[in-house]
């Protein structure tokens, strides 16, 4: 990897501010999935090191927390600006374990860095609170404190953002952290913690965790008494399970998980916009993100000219090595990721759905499916239920605005739903009749650090992003004053 700054790529994990190999030196290997090249092995840790990793961020939490929330901000912003300076190589290192095209990784660390940013000014503004008391001698005041050591565990589809997402608010209300990044994409934490280091962020506030043990350093994280909240972005049964096991020290959670994003596409609707909406949001990051469109429904009036338009940009995609220029969408992740997209397409297809283009996986590597459009798609196929994760746009038919809301909201998930439409009492009535976390509207693109990021249903809670992604990572303590009579 041609790196301006070699010491970006890093191999040990991070605890306590030093670089700590795994006992045995055990190690993982970590591979590109645009060709399954070895880039390199790095340290395996496991229950041992995660317990030293708990206790570095325990040691750090009272002298981190007491700084002014005005000296934090100052380290976090230094730590933003050398993501900034950094962009060109951590994307490319981004982009080698990840697969998604070089511009695009770009656009992830400034959207990562966009959080550090924000929230080291958000971080000044955890104020409190004075009530008027209920009794002539009482006075009421309310604190807000940051909640202690935090466990964040994170996902391979976006690297960098998801862990800055979840480490700024942390960091910035004096919270100290363990990350437990995906095992597949290791190496963009690491050179986020090379950076951390440089901007002055004392030992043990933050830890990173890499590991091939997720079962074990999990269970380690979610049963420790001083770890006192998990942060998680990843499938929903994973998420599922964690909550479980955080039960036993009733933490507080935040849990970001999978998504059955509807699309929908009312006759009224700017076709070209929508199109264009519908590329973004469908085939950014190769179709692997949580709140990328799932099913398109497309109302009757309009449904061919939008498969026809949708079918046309989506033959223009051209996959290969993000690292290259003119790269328009990358590999999935693994052989699993690549599987389950060619078993939701094959299920479709043997029970009656057409793709208008693609279907199979592509030639432009081993773990590349090739950017698809189904028609034909009906609520008996896996493709209407489950997320799909890859390249695959479904698009259902549609008569009625009763049909399509019931339709939309017929799956145990809620996180981002979008529609496209005109008439502005039809997108209020839409807008408040689809129960998901965040609704783009004649948009496909939702997000950013200032708003607040998350879902309902069994798609999880807890907010990132924006004021209210500060209140996950603080508890709210009120003091009764006595005897304060005039
Ligand atoms: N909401 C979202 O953004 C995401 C949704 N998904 C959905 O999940 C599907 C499967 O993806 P997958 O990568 O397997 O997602 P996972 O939920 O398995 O992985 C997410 C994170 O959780 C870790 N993890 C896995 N099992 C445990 C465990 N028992 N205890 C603690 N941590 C654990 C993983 O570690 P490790 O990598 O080491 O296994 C990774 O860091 C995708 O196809 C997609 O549908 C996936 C990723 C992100
Ligand atoms: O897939 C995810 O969980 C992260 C979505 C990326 C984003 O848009 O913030």
């Amino acid at each position: 990897m041609k790196l301006s700054r070699k010491n970006l790529l890093q191999t040990q994990s991070y605890i306590d501010g030093q670089w700590w190999g795994a006992e045995h030196n055990r190690k993982f290997s970590v591979f590109n999935p645009f060709d399954g090249s070895l880039i390199t092995k790095v340290a395996d840790l496991g229950e041992k090191e995660t317990e030293s990793a708990i206790e570095a961020a325990t040691r750090a939490f009272p002298a981190w927390s007491r700084k002014t929330a005005g000296e934090r901000s100052d380290i976090l912003r230094r730590w933003y600006e050398l993501i900034m300076e950094n962009v060109d190589d951590l994307a490319l290192i981004l982009t080698t374990e990840q697969g998604k095209p070089l511009e695009e990784a770009k656009g992830e660390i400034r959207y990562g860095a966009s959080f550090i940013e924000w929230f080291a000014e958000e971080g000044k503004r955890a104020y409190g609170d004075v009530i008027p008391g209920h009794g002539t001698d009482k006075r009421i005041t309310v604190i807000k404190q940051p909640i202690g050591v935090v466990a964040a565990i994170t996902p391979w589809n976006f690297p960098n953002a998801m862990i800055t997402r979840k480490v700024a608010p942390a960091l910035a209300v004096g919270c100290t952290v363990v990350i437990k990044p995906a095992q597949d994409t290791p190496l963009s934490a690491l050179a986020l913690a090379v950076l951390a280091e440089e901007a002055g962020i004392p030992p043990g506030v933050l830890n990173i965790l890499t590991t091939n043990q997720a079962k074990e350093v999990g269970a380690t994280l979610t049963k420790s008494k001083e770890v006192r909240k998990l942060s998680f972005t990843g499938s929903t049964a994973v998420g599922k399970e964690l909550m479980r096991q955080c039960s036993g020290t009733v933490k507080k959670l935040s849990l970001e998980l999978g998504g059955n994003a509807p699309f929908i596409v009312f006759d009224d609707a700017d076709i070209e916009g929508a199109v264009a909406g519908a590329m973004a949001s469908k085939y950014r990051n190769g179709g692997q993100t949580c709140v990328c469109a799932n099913r398109f429904f497309v109302q009757a009036g309009v449904y061919d000219r939008f498969v026809e338009a949708l079918t046309a940009e989506v033959k223009k995609l051209k996959p290969g090595d993000g690292r290259q220029k003119n790269i328009d969408i990358g590999p999935l992740i693994n052989v699993s990721g690549l599987e389950k997209v060619e078993r939701i397409v094959g299920d479709a297809v043997s029970k009656g759905a057409v793709a208008t283009t693609g279907g199979n996986r592509s030639e432009a590597g081993d773990l590349f499916y090739q950017p698809t459009v189904l028609t034909g798609v009906d609520n008996t196929m896996a493709v209407s239920e489950e997320e799909i994760f890859g390249p695959v746009a479904p698009i259902f038919r549609f008569e009625t605005e009763e049909e399509v809301i019931a339709m939309a909201n017929d799956t145990p998930f809620g996180l981002a739903a979008y529609f496209y439409g005109r008439d502005y009492a039809l997108i209020w009535r839409v807008a408040e009749a689809l129960e998901y976390g965040m609704v783009g509207i004649n948009t496909g693109m939702i997000s950013t650090a200032v708003a607040p990021f998350g879902g309902v249903k069994e798609s999880g809670f807890g907010r990132e992003g924006s004021k209210y992604g500060l209140e996950e990572y603080l508890v709210t303590k009120y003091m009764c004053w006595g005897g304060v009579e005039r």
